[in-house]
Parts: structure tokens; sequence; C-alpha cells
């Protein structure tokens, strides 16, 4: 972050200014795996019997939890119909300027977005409202789909595809119970249509043909992918694993609690959330040290777990904070769209075939 940007996060508190920038500690940058090298072709195979990708972000981490790979891989599709769905609409900070800058990046992008909370009804059933719109206008143009409507749920681990789809499932099966005289009707779980494997994604039907719709609606599950080395750095890396989208045990549990307690700093928590803020009656801090001290039940226990502990509360609950610094920053600072094209640029012709040689037995997986 530069200077100038950063000094307007400065606290009110006398003598104190928080960090501005993060020190690169040394831990691994990516935690792609072969598992996820073989979801991504099949994706390949998958994306063009698609109607529409539907990327899965969390909101507190709108940057981190982009993957560029299924914007390349959207636009191979002859820029395939791609929405955006913030999940964690619940935890997110309430705060316009938030939004704003959010709607501001994607309307830059091109980009549509819905902001939800996969556990909530209402929210899900908006979703399915979209899809059944997008389903109708190509019903418009005569375009009766064999094999339905089908919408492929993408994006990094941990971000709730499994959540949405699961609450997805159950509005259909609320409304088919209705429909069926009370009597359970199993839901849709079909593979077989051609060029679709059982195996490695389910098909999951989440509207019936209607009266007015001749197609039903699929949503295909595919398993959460991370981003490889080449365009992941250290910001992105602890971004997401205070989303909980990197394994835990991948990166310190200190270097983990200390980014945390850099963002509540330049998010001023200890003023706007003192609440929240570890050790509220205490001054602010940004040393990671004091603030597991002031942390610890009894002294017994030992730093590491108290990190754990607390960054993991954040990671489940923390609410009203934002996990990229860059999303900080106003438009004229950081630009989002500039962001997006160099990863795609980084990312350039990444070729999957030999990478599974590469990524067996390299700890770090760069590549
Ligand atoms: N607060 C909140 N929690 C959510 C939301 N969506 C999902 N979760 C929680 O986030 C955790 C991960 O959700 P999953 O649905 O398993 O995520 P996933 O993307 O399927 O994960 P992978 O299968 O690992 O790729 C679960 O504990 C969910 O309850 C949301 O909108 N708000």
């Amino acid at each position: 972050m530069n200077v100038s940007a950063a000094k307007r996060f400065t606290s009110n508190v006398p003598s104190f200014i928080p960090r501005y920038k993060f020190p690169k500690y040394n831990m691994a940058l990516t935690d792609f795996k072969g598992h996820q090298l073989k979801a991504l072709r099949k994706f390949e195979r998958l994306v063009p019997q698609m109607n529409m990708i539907i990327e899965l972000r969390d909101i507190r981490a709108p940057i981190s939890t982009r993957n560029v790979i299924f914007d390349r891989i959207a636009r191979k599709e002859h820029n395939m119909l791609k929405l955006v769905v913030y999940t964690r609409k619940d935890l997110m900070p309430r705060n316009k300027t938030y939004v704003d800058r959010l709607m501001q990046w994607h309307e830059e992008l091109g980009e549509k977005f819905v902001l939800l909370d996969c556990r909530d009804k209402t929210d899900v059933k908006n979703l399915l409202k979209i899809l059944e719109w997008q389903n109708y206008e190509l019903e418009k143009e005569g375009g009766y789909l064999p094999m339905g409507y089908r919408a492929l749920i993408t994006g990094m681990p941990n971000v709730g595809k499994s959540t949405l789809i699961n609450s997805l499932r159950a509005i259909f099966d609320e409304h088919d119970r209705d429909n069926t005289g009370g009597k359970r009707k199993k839901v849709a779980r079909t593979g077989a249509e051609a060029g679709v494997t059982r195996s490695t994604s389910e098909v999951i039907r989440v509207a019936s043909r209607t009266a007015e719709s001749k197609n039903e609606i699929y949503l295909i599950d595919t398993p959460g992918i991370s981003v490889p080395g080449r365009i992941s750095d250290h910001n992105r890396m602890l971004g997401l694993a205070l989303c909980g989208s990197v394994k835990n045990n991948l990166i310190d549990p200190i270097f983990q609690a200390d980014y945390l307690l850099y963002l509540m700093n330049l998010q001023n928590f200890y003023e706007r959330k003192k609440e929240l803020y570890p050790g509220s009656n205490d001054s602010p801090t940004n040393d990671i040290y004091e603030v597991l001290a002031r942390l610890q039940v009894n002294k017994g226990q030992n730093e590491k777990s108290v990190a754990i502990e607390w960054t993991n509360k954040w990671r489940l609950q923390g609410k009203g904070i934002i996990f990229d610094p860059e999303a900080l920053l106003s438009n004229d600072e950081f630009s989002y769209k500039k962001y997006v094209d160099s990863q795609l640029e980084k990312l350039g012709g990444l070729s999957y075939e030999g990478l599974s040689d590469r990524l067996r037995g390299n700890p770090n997986q760069i590549f």
C-alpha cells in the first residue's frame, strides 16, 4: 500500500499508526493439488455443454477468492454468460462505500454479480429466479434444450458451493413435495447424459418443466479450485487462509493471526468495533505477540493454539472485516480491472499437460 493511500487509515488514537505493509513471511504461496488439475481438465470438456458459469467468491475477500482460471475458461467459450455470486453476505461490512466500490469494479469488467447468504432461503430463491429468467430468455429465442438449462457452479474451496447447492435443492424438494401431495420425490442426480461423467461431477436438478418452461434447470457441482503459484502472492494466500479456502496447516498460525491484526488495524477496529478488538481495554498494537498474550486464557496455553483459536473464530463468524487490503483503496488507487488483466497475463497459456508430474513431490507447488 503506498504512503498517501495509507495515511487515510491513520487512527485517531494518539501515537498509534497501523502498519501499511505486511512482511513477506516465508510460506507456501499456493495450495493447488493434483485432483484440482483433474477437475480443471474436466471443466474444459464440460463447459461447451453449459449455458452459464456461476463463480462463488467470499464477499470478505473479493480479490483473493477470484480465480482467473475460470475467466479464462469462460472467455474461451465465446464469452459464456458468467455470474459472480458473493457468499457470506451476512458477514460483510455494512458499508456503502464498499458496495459502491464492488459495483464499479464489476461495471468496468462487464461482470454481473449478486450477494447472498447461502443458507438464507429468500436469497437463494432470488438466485433461482435469475436462472429461471436466463432460461426463459433462451426459450423465447426458440431454445429447447434436451439436456436442460445447465449452470456450472465453480469457486475456490470452502466458498459455500455445497451449502448453496443444498439450499437450492431444499427449495426444489419443498416445491416438489407440494406438487406431489406431500410425497417426497427424489431430487434428480443425473449423470447419464451424453458427455457428463457421473463419477466426477454431480448434476442436480433445481427446477422442473412447467407450463411456461419446457427446459429443466440443472446445476453441475464441481470441486473447489485454487490458483496456481504463478498468479498467487502473500496477500492472496493469507486472505484465502482467513476465508478457510486453503488448508489451515499450510501457513503458520502466527502469520495468519498477524495478518488478521494488520487488517483490523488498517480498518480501525480499535475505534469502530472496539468490543471486537483483542484486549479492547488496552491500547491498539501492531505487535502480534502482545495480542496473543492478551488473548491467552491461561499461562499454559501456547501462542500457536491461541492464534488458531482467534483466527478460527474470525474465519467462521468474522463480521464486518475485509480480508483483502487492496479492497480498502479507492478506485483511483487500485484498479480491479488492471489487476484482473495482469493476472490473466501472468496465467498466460498455462497448459495442464505434464503438470501432474510437476505437482507431484513439489512442496511449493509453484508452476
Ligand atoms: N456465514 C455464512 N457461512 C456460510 C455461507 N455459505 C457457506 N457457509 C459456511 O461455510 C463453510 C463452507 O461451506 P461449503 O458449502 O462446504 O463450501 P464449499 O465451497 O462447498 O467447499 P469445498 O467443497 O471445500 O470446495 C460451511 O461451514 C458453511 O456453513 C454464507 O453465506 N454465510
